[in-house]
C-alpha cells in the first residue's frame, strides 16, 4: 500500500475517504480544499486516480505486458464530481503518512513524428503552455521520435522556435522555456522497428530513473504507420509497470470497413482503455461549454427540441486553401476531414439526451445512442464544391487542383453542405446542416440554433411577410472571438413602437480576462490524467462512420463532380438550394453576421 502514497510531500497527514465500491482514497488535505480553478480541480482527480486503491487492485496483462492504467478511474468518478464519488457515510480520518516517496511516478510523453507539422505546430507547444502553468508533473520527459537524424540539442532549438508565453503570464518565460527544453530529449529510428522502440526504451528507462514509469505516446504520423507503431510500442517500448496510453490522431480510417480494421488492430495491441482518439474540436472551450450552457441553465434545456428549435446549423470555414496538405487532403476531402469528425462529434453533444453523470461513459453512452438514431447521409443530401483559382487586384490564389500533389482531374470535394436528421422523439423532423469548407471568404466555426416562429406574433406587422427575420437565433461561435449570443427583437427607445434585432452577447474577450487554452492543452492533460471523456470510443467512431460511409462510396464511385467555388468566396450556390429545401436560410450568410 506504501507504494500508492507518494505524493504527500505537501502534507504529512493524509485523509482516508471511502469510496463507493469499497475502496479507499487517501487524499492530502490540500487537495481537498483545493479552489475550484481548472488546475485544481484537475489536481484534485489526479490525486484521487493516483491515490485510490479499489477494492481489490489488480493488474491485466496483454501481450505480456501489464494494462496498469490506471482502471481505479471507473471506480472513482474523478473531475467534476469528485464528491459523487465518496461514500458520504464514511467518515474522514487523518492518518499519518505513513511512509515517504517509495516509487514515485514520472511521466514520459513520447511525441512519434516529432518531425511534422502538427508536432511543432500544436503538440510541443501545447506541453509547453502545461509546464508553463505547472499542470505537468513533477517528473516528466518529453521525447521526440522520429525518423529524422537529430540530437536532443537540434530537437530543442527545433521546439524553441514555436514555442510561445502566454500573453497574460509572462513572467519568468525565457527561464521557463529553457527548464522546459531540457526535459526534451530526441531519439530517431523507423517507424517499424521493434529495435529501434528497444532503443527508445532503453533511454526512457534512464531518464525514468527507476521510478513509477507512466507513458503517454501521441501518434502524431500519417495513419498508414500507426498499426506499426502501436505493435512496435506494445511490445518493445510499454511501461513494464505504471500505465501507458497511445494518442491517436485522425483520420481513423477512411470508411467503415477501414476503421473497424484499424480498430481491430490496435486492440491486438491496446486495451480500449489505453487508445486515446483525439478530435481536437472536443477540448475547444465553446464546445466543453456546451453542455454547461444546456445542462445548468434552467432556460435552455426546455427549449431544446423539435417543439421550439426550428433548424441546427454546424459551420465550418477556413480562408486559405489545402496547401501543403493536398497530397493527404486528396485522398480524404473535406467529408472526412472535418464533417464526421468534428461537426458531427459536436452535433451528438448538441443533441444528446441528459447523460446519467458527467462520467466519460455516461457521456459517450449517449453520444453513441443519439448517433445511432441518425439516418445515413444520402447523394441528395448533399452537395459538394472545389475551389478554383481567382484574381482579386494584384493577387492571384491558386486553385486546388493547382497544387502538385493533386491530380489535376481530382473531384475531391473542398466545400459540402449537408442536411442530416434524427430519428428520435426529441429531434424528429428539425434538420440539422453542415458545412464545411476551405478556401472560403471567411475563418469561423460555429454553431447556430434557429428558433421557430413565435405563434401569433402581437407585433408581426412590424417584421413584415419576413417571420424569419423575428426568429431567435442561438450562435455558439466556437472561433475566432469565441462567443455565445443570442439574436432577440428589442424595442428601439423613443416614443414609438420600432423593433430592433439585437444580441444579448457573452463576448469571452470581454467577459474573462485570461487566455483561453489551445484544444491540445486540455486533451493532452485529460490524457494524462485518464480522463476519456473528450475522446472518442470505438463504438462512437463506428456509428459515424455508419452515417457517412454510404455517401462516400456513391460520391467516389459515380464521381460526382463538385459545383466549382472561386477562392475567397461563399462557397457553391448548391449550399443555398440545400438549405432552402429544407426551409432554412443559412444564419452566417444572413446580413447581419456575414
Ligand atoms: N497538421 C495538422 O494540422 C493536422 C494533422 N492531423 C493528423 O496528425 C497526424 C500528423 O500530421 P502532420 O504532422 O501534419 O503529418 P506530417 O506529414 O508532417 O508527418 C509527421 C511525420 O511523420 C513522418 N512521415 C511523414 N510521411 C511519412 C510516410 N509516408 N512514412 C513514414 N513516415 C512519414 C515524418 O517524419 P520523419 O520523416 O522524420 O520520420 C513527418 O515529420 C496525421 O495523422 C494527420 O492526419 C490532424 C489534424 C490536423
Ligand atoms: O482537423 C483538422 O482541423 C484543421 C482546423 O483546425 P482548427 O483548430 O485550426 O480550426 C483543419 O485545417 C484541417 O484540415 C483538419 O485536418
Amino acid at each position: 500500500m506504501a507504494k500508492h502514497l507518494s505524493l504527500s510531500a505537501c502534507s504529512s497527514f493524509l485523509a482516508a475517504v471511502k469510496i463507493k465500491d469499497g475502496g479507499t482514497c487517501f487524499l492530502p488535505p490540500s487537495s481537498i480544499i483545493m479552489p475550484p480553478k481548472l488546475c485544481s480541480s484537475k489536481w484534485v482527480s489526479h490525486i484521487l486516480s493516483r491515490f485510490c486503491l479499489p477494492k481489490c487492485s489488480h493488474s491485466e496483462f496483454s501481450n505480456g505486458h501489464p494494462l496498469n492504467d490506471v482502471s481505479l478511474q471507473n471506480d472513482v468518478a474523478v473531475n467534476p464530481i469528485v464528491a459523487k464519488s465518496i461514500d458520504p457515510s464514511a467518515d474522514l480520518q487523518l492518518l499519518p503518512l505513513l511512509e515517504s516517496v517509495k516509487e514515485e511516478p514520472t511521466l514520459s510523453i513520447i511525441v512519434v513524428g516529432a518531425s511534422g507539422d502538427l508536432a511543432k505546430k500544436k503538440i510541443f507547444p501545447a506541453l509547453f503552455a502545461l509546464f508553463y502553468e505547472n499542470c505537468l508533473p513533477e517528473n516528466f520527459t518529453v521525447f521526440g521520435f522520429s525518423r529524422t537524424e537529430m540530437n536532443d540539442e537540434e530537437l530543442r532549438t527545433m521546439i524553441s522556435k514555436t514555442l510561445t508565453c502566454r500573453i497574460d503570464q509572462r513572467e519568468n518565460c525565457g527561464e521557463k522555456m529553457d527548464h522546459f527544453l531540457q526535459r526534451c530529449f530526441y531519439h530517431s529510428g523507423q517507424y517499424n522497428s521493434e529495435d529501434d522502440f528497444s532503443g527508445l526504451d532503453c533511454k526512457l528507462k534512464e531518464k525514468e530513473a527507476g521510478r513509477l514509469p507512466n507513458r503517454l505516446f501521441y501518434l502524431s504520423i500519417p495513419p498508414n504507420i500507426f498499426v506499426d507503431v502501436v505493435r512496435c510500442v506494445s511490445h518493445r517500448a510499454s511501461s513494464a509497470s505504471g500505465w501507458t496510453r497511445v494518442i491517436v490522431e485522425k483520420p481513423f480510417g477512411r470508411d467503415s470497413d477501414s476503421s473497424r480494421e484499424l480498430t481491430r488492430s490496435f486492440k491486438q495491441y491496446l486495451s480500449e482503455d489505453q487508445i486515446f482518439r483525439i478530435d481536437h474540436y472536443l477540448g475547444k472551450e465553446l464546445v466543453e461549454n456546451l453542455s454547461v450552457l444546456r445542462f445548468s441553465n434552467l432556460v435552455f434545456e426546455p427549449l431544446w427540441s423539435r417543439n421550439y428549435i426550428r433548424n441546427v446549423q454546424l459551420i465550418f470555414s477556413e480562408d486559405f486553401g489545402t496547401e501543403g496538405r493536398g497530397g493527404y487532403f486528396d485522398n480524404y476531402g473535406i467529408i472526412r476531414d472535418i464533417m464526421q469528425n468534428h461537426l458531427l462529434q459536436i452535433l451528438a453533444l448538441f443533441a444528446m439526451e441528459t447523460p446519467v453523470s458527467l462520467d466519460a461513459e455516461d457521456i459517450r453512452n449517449e453520444k453513441v445512442k443519439v448517433l445511432r438514431s441518425m439516418k445515413p447521409l444520402k447523394l441528395q443530401d448533399v452537395v459538394v464544391g472545389q475551389y478554383k483559382g481567382h484574381s482579386k487586384g494584384n493577387k492571384s490564389y491558386s486553385g486546388y487542383t493547382d497544387d502538385p500533389t493533386v491530380p489535376n482531374n481530382s473531384v475531391t470535394p473542398t466545400f459540402a453542405a449537408a442536411a442530416l436528421f434524427i430519428d428520435n422523439a426529441r429531434w424528429d423532423g428539425v434538420p440539422f446542416l453542415m458545412k464545411a469548407g476551405k478556401a472560403l471568404h471567411t475563418k469561423r466555426a460555429e454553431i447556430r440554433v434557429q428558433f421557430r416562429h413565435v405563434p401569433g406574433n402581437l407585433y408581426k406587422k412590424t417584421f413584415g411577410t419576413d417571420l424569419d427575420k423575428a426568429t431567435n437565433e442561438l450562435v455558439l461561435r466556437v472561433q475566432p472571438d469565441e462567443a455565445i449570443y443570442l439574436k432577440i427583437n428589442n424595442k428601439v427607445p423613443g416614443l414609438g413602437m420600432r423593433l430592433d434585432r439585437t444580441d444579448l452577447n457573452l463576448c469571452y474577450s470581454t467577459r474573462y480576462r485570461g487566455e483561453i487554452p489551445d484544444a491540445y492543452e486540455r486533451l493532452l492533460l485529460d490524457a494524462i490524467e485518464g480522463e476519456r471523456r473528450l475522446f472518442i470510443r470505438s463504438d462512437e467512431l463506428d456509428a459515424a462512420w455508419s452515417l457517412f460511409t454510404p455517401l462516400l462510396k456513391e460520391l467516389e464511385e459515380k464521381k460526382v463532380a463538385p459545383e466549382l467555388y472561386p477562392y475567397g468566396s461563399r462557397g457553391p450556390v448548391g449550399a443555398h438550394y440545400l438549405a432552402a429545401k429544407h426551409n432554412v436560410r443559412w444564419g452566417d450568410l444572413s446580413g447581419e453576421d456575414s
